[in-house]
């Protein structure tokens, strides 16, 4: 079911088209890279998106989603050409306004890349739906063959909408507020060590997280959620042929806004820590800690932005989530400290299982924070070498961005009070808090806390809007030039891509003119 994954796919136009043979290979390469037989510049223009249906030409299946739901679930937006959305061109022209000529594109995998899927569930006990809402609507689209999943969320999908039926339950009826099952998130973790490398992306197992209508585990009606939970378990756990659920949790949430998750979470079946293998470390991620959606790429984007880290370095990561980013630089950037900072507390436990996993002799002083970025930013950012910001699709907030544009003499004013002094009469509230929320792991002595500036900020970006705004005002106060920006093909089949920008503190070197040669 899985393999186009991995082995080379040939798509064929009919040749009763008359038109050439085009092929797509993915391939093995740690990225999947893309291959097309004709460069997609020189196909003629009516194959691009949005094809004239008046056309002679059909449009080509190079690269193209082939999803029956297109078009009824708002999941995708692009049909063809998945490799290159069309915004590349526009991020090409933005960065080479910059100075950035070189900017690079990595296709990734194109389907089956979405490990991490939250699916709103609807319809009746007898004929539940599973899916997104369709564009502008609360109506959900049931989506049992998308192919932006992979192939282990569909399997998933089609169990769990059995067990609805064979367990009766009732699925969220959002006008009345009544019925059972919200939503459900799927996470597929490919990390199976008993399996050879090649084998274990396919064989992708689901933790699956049902978000019941309840306060919590003693409200009425839990028998329900357990018989729902051990179906799942009874008839894909590792006692089954297909053996693709790794744990089944539940969440428990009444609200009626539009936020999926509620406070309180509750391990059923499977095993409670689930792994992932991502920029070269073991990640352990809880459902309830932020995770990419997309692992395969986020390992590619890992790698390329850990050269961009000088070795030995100290380095805050903020908007960490459990810390994936920072913690892979301790590992393979053998950083001096990494300070991670992030708003959700859920992600704590995550990190520090991560944290113990990591190779013993790091040499490196390691910190999470639970802080609201926004407050007080430059208290994260002093004495740090390197800064990494992977905030939401909004992008930076005002005060970081700020924070970020300050200049050494700026900081001085700023910092007139001696560290010392500062840190035994700290009195604001939220460094407080963030202290206590905190841990550490001391494995060397610390250095004096130093009052210098990061010397390189590296941005890693879903919301390319927000990005392009940030990116003009760091590099409009002639803080930062922008040296190096890289794009992942994050989400196939949406106009969204994920970006990795490196700045460089100050202005951009020139280049010398070479000296003549003597004759
Ligand atoms: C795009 S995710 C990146 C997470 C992490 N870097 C990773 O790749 O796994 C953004 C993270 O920022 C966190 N966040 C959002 N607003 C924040 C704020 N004001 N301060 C700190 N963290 C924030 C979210 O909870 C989320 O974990």
């Amino acid at each position: 079911m899985a393999a186009f994954n991995l082995l080379p796919l040939y798509l064929t136009v009919p040749t009763s088209t008359s038109l050439s043979r085009f092929t797509c290979q993915v391939t093995k390469s740690p990225s999947a890279a893309v291959h097309i037989g004709k460069p997609p510049e020189q196909l003629p223009t009516s194959l691009h998106q949005n094809p004239n249906p008046n056309s002679n030409f059909p449009p080509s299946l190079t690269c193209a989603l082939q999803c029956s739901h297109f078009e009824s679930c708002s999941g995708c937006t692009h049909e063809y050409n998945l490799h290159r959305p069309d915004i590349v061109d526009e991020a090409t022209d933005f960065f080479e306004k910059l100075g950035v000529s070189d900017f690079t594109f990595d296709s990734c995998r194109l389907w089956g890349w979405r490990c991490r899927a939250k699916l709103a569930v609807r319809g009746s006990s007898t004929k539940p739906l599973i899916g997104l809402y369709v564009e502008g609507t609360h109506n959900v689209v049931d989506i049992p063959d998308c192919k932006a999943h992979h192939p282990s969320i569909n399997v998933a999908v089609e169990l769990l909408k059995r067990g609805i039926i064979e367990a009766n339950i009732e699925p969220y009826d959002e006008d009345r507020g009544t019925g059972e099952l919200r939503y459900v998130q799927m996470a597929v973790t490919t990390y199976d060590t008993s399996l050879p490398t090649s084998q274990r992306y396919k064989n992708g197992k689901v933790q699956v997280s049902l978000v019941w209508n309840s306060r919590n585990e003693n409200s009425p009606g839990q028998e329900k959620l357990n018989a729902l939970a051990y179906f799942l378990w009874r008839n894909g756990g590792p006692k089954t042929k297909t053996n693709m659920i790794h744990s089944v949790w539940a969440n428990f949430q009444t609200s009626t806004n539009n936020i999926i998750f509620g406070n309180r979470w509750r391990h059923l079946f499977g095993e409670n820590d689930f792994w992932e293998h991502v920029g070269g470390i073991d990640v352990s991620l809880a459902p309830s800690s932020f995770g990419q959606a997309n692992t395969r790429a986020f390992d590619s984007l890992l790698r390329k932005l850990q050269k961009y880290v000088p070795y030995g370095t100290s380095v805050t990561d903020l908007y960490a989530g459990a810390g994936v980013i920072g913690l892979s630089l301790a590992a393979t950037r053998k950083c001096r400290s990494i300070k991670c900072v992030e708003v959700n507390k859920e992600s704590k436990l995550s990190f520090e299982k991560t944290v113990e996993r990591l190779p013993s002799i790091l040499n490196c002083n390691i910190s999470w924070h639970q802080a609201d970025t926004s407050v007080d930013p430059i208290s994260w950012i002093v004495g740090s070498d390197v800064v990494v910001v992977d905030p939401p699709r909004k992008g930076l907030e005002p005060s970081l961005v700020s924070a970020l544009q300050m200049s050494t003499r700026q900081l001085k004013r700023t910092f007139s009070e001696s560290p010392s002094a500062k840190a035994k009469s700290e009195k604001r509230p939220w460094i407080l808090r963030a202290k206590e929320a905190s841990i550490q792991y001391k494995s060397i002595p610390e250095e004096e806390e130093r009052q210098s500036l990061p010397g390189t900020l590296i941005y890693v970006s879903c919301g390319w809007h927000s990005f392009k705004e940030d990116c003009l005002s760091l590099v409009s106060g002639k803080t930062w030039h922008l040296e190096k920006a890289h794009g992942f093909n994050f989400f196939p089949g949406t106009e969204s891509i994920e970006i990795l920008a490196v700045f460089k503190r100050g202005a951009r070197a020139t280049k010398k003119a070479g000296k003549k040669k003597r004759r």
